[in-house]
C-alpha cells in the first residue's frame, strides 16, 4: 500500500491518516481479511472466553478480554503483565490464528515496520458503555516494535494524545476493518477509547471488537 495515497475509501475519507510520526490510521486496510477474522475470533474466544479482568487498584474493567498467541496480556491485583497462560484455564492461550496475524504484519509493513513478529494478540470487546481510559502500553519488552490495532464491529471514537497524559488526545473514529499502526516516536503515546455508544453491528451485533498485536516477550 502506498502511505501517500490519498485517493479516498468507499466512507469518502481518505485510506491512510497520519496520526503522528511513526503513527498511521489505514482505514479498511482488514477489509480483505474479515470474513476469516470474524470465523477465526469466534472459535479463538471459544476456547479462552472474554472476561472482565481486575485492575491493580481493585476496579473491573469495562471491557472485556481474552488473548491469542505465546502470551497474553492480564491483569489482577498484582499488576499488570504478560502470561503464557489463561489465568481462567490454567492451559496456553489459544494460537494466533494465520487470519490474524498476516494482515497485522502487511499493516505493519504498510506503515514502515519491516519484519514486525506479534507474538501477542489481546482481544478486546467493547459492550454499550465500555471504555478505555487514557494508557501507555508498556508491558512489551521492546519498545522498537510497533502496536497494530484491528478493530471489527461496532465503530468507536479513538483518543490518540502524546506522550503526557495531559496531552490533549485527538479523536479518531475506527470503524469494522479499520486498522491503527505505532511505533517510533509514538510507540509510548497515550491512548484509549471513549464510552462505546449503543449500536448494533449486521455481522457482530451490539459489541465492538478490537485486537492489539504486540511483541511482548
Ligand atoms: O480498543 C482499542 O482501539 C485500543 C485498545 C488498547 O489500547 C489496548 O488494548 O491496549
Ligand atoms: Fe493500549
Amino acid at each position: 500500500m502506498d502511505l501517500f495515497d490519498r485517493a479516498p475509501g468507499s466512507s469518502g475519507l481518505p485510506r491512510t491518516e497520519h496520526l503522528g510520526p511513526g503513527a498511521v490510521l489505514l482505514r479498511g486496510f482488514a477489509g480483505p481479511s474479515l470474513a476469516d477474522i470474524v470465523g477465526d475470533l469466534r472459535k479463538t474466544v471459544a476456547i479462552a472466553p472474554f472476561r472482565h479482568m481486575i485492575t491493580p487498584g481493585g476496579f473491573r474493567m469495562s471491557v472485556a478480554m481474552s488473548n491469542c498467541g505465546a502470551l497474553g496480556w492480564v491483569s489482577d491485583r498484582s499488576g499488570y503483565r504478560y502470561s503464557r497462560e489463561d489465568p481462567g484455564s490454567g492451559r496456553p492461550w489459544p494460537p494466533m490464528p494465520d487470519s490474524f496475524r498476516t494482515p497485522a504484519e502487511s499493516a505493519a509493513a504498510a506503515a514502515g515496520f519491516q519484519g514486525f513478529a506479534p507474538d501477542a494478540c489481546l482481544i478486546n470487546r467493547y459492550d454499550p458503555g465500555a471504555r478505555m481510559t487514557l494508557h501507555q502500553d508498556k508491558n512489551e519488552r521492546d519498545f522498537s516494535q510497533p502496536i497494530v490495532s484491528v478493530s471489527l464491529g461496532l465503530a468507536a471514537v479513538f483518543l490518540f494524545g502524546g506522550e503526557s497524559r495531559s496531552d490533549r488526545p485527538a479523536r479518531v473514529r475506527l470503524a469494522h476493518g479499520d486498522v491503527v499502526v505505532w511505533g517510533g516516536p509514538s510507540r509510548l503515546v497515550f491512548h484509549g477509547v471513549m464510552p462505546m455508544q449503543d449500536g448494533v453491528h449486521p455481522l457482530l451485533g451490539p459489541h465492538r471488537f478490537n485486537l492489539t498485536f504486540r511483541k511482548a516477550g
